[in-house]
């Protein structure tokens, strides 16, 4: 076959990191069914999705984490049906896939700054090493805390601790719920930043759901639910 006709038959097929066809979720039976817009995220790409209180933003968070498992349809991450996967396997490529960042924080209080950051790398069977751990303290901001306890950092400490333990083991996905709803301007700013920073240099997903509509600005995708 000559190369140009070859050539013309290659066919570019862009690889979805993050795919959702046809989800629903119902809480109880004859309760409410949720249903969620199809999702189709390339690697490296953010996803901002908006919806007032109630409509479903935190459900579908967990079903794309497989917290929660479908009433139909169906999650791809990087090409893997998380509702084909049995649950301790599932735990299993949580833990090393994704990083969540929830309101709540949720650092060990019994550790230091340092060593929560290493009980995470521990948890997601991912090599220990101490000079990323401090390459991400340095990113966040939070290289003079290391040794401090849980108890003695501010909200706005805690918060960017949470960032470092959702990134530390380099997930190929960051799912953020209402990162900063409850943050003034400046620091709304300082999060979704230091979260796309984040994302950006490791190559992963970043999806940030939430009601805060400050923060539109910041993403080139974004859908409403
Ligand atoms: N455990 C539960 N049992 C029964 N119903 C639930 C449960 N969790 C959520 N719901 C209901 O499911 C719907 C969606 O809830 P969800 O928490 O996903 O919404 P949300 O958009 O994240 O809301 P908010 O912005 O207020 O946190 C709501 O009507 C809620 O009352």
């Amino acid at each position: 076959m000559a190369y140009s006709s070859l050539n013309k038959r290659v066919v570019f097929i862009k690889f979805r990191m993050i795919q959702t066809e046809n989800l629903t979720y119902q809480y109880k039976k004859r309760g409410a069914i949720l249903s969620f817009p199809n999702i189709a995220l390339e690697k490296g790409k953010n996803l901002l999705i908006l919806g007032e209180s109630g409509i479903g933003k935190t459900t579908l968070l967990h079903l794309l984490a497989g917290l929660l498992k479908p009433v139909t349809g169906n999650v791809f991450i990087d090409n893997t049906d998380l509702n084909a996967l049995k649950s301790n396997k599932l735990d299993k490529f949580r833990g090393k896939n994704i990083g969540l960042v929830f309101q709540k924080k949720h650092a060990i209080v019994s550790l230091n700054v340092f060593n929560n950051l290493k009980a995470r790398l521990l948890f997601s069977n991912a090599l220990v090493h101490n000079k990323k751990i401090e390459i991400v303290l340095k990113q966040l901001g939070l290289s003079e805390l290391k040794k401090n306890k849980i108890s003695e950092l501010s909200e706005g400490q805690l918060q960017r601790l949470g960032i470092a333990l959702s990134v530390i083991h380099n997930p190929k996905v960051l799912l953020a719920d209402e990162p900063t709803s409850s943050l003034d301007d400046k620091n709304c700013k300082i999060v979704i930043k230091l979260l796309k920073n984040q994302a950006k240099q490791t190559n992963a997903n970043l999806i940030v759901i939430t009601h805060d509509h400050r923060i539109k600005s910041f993403f080139q995708n974004s859908i409403t639910l």
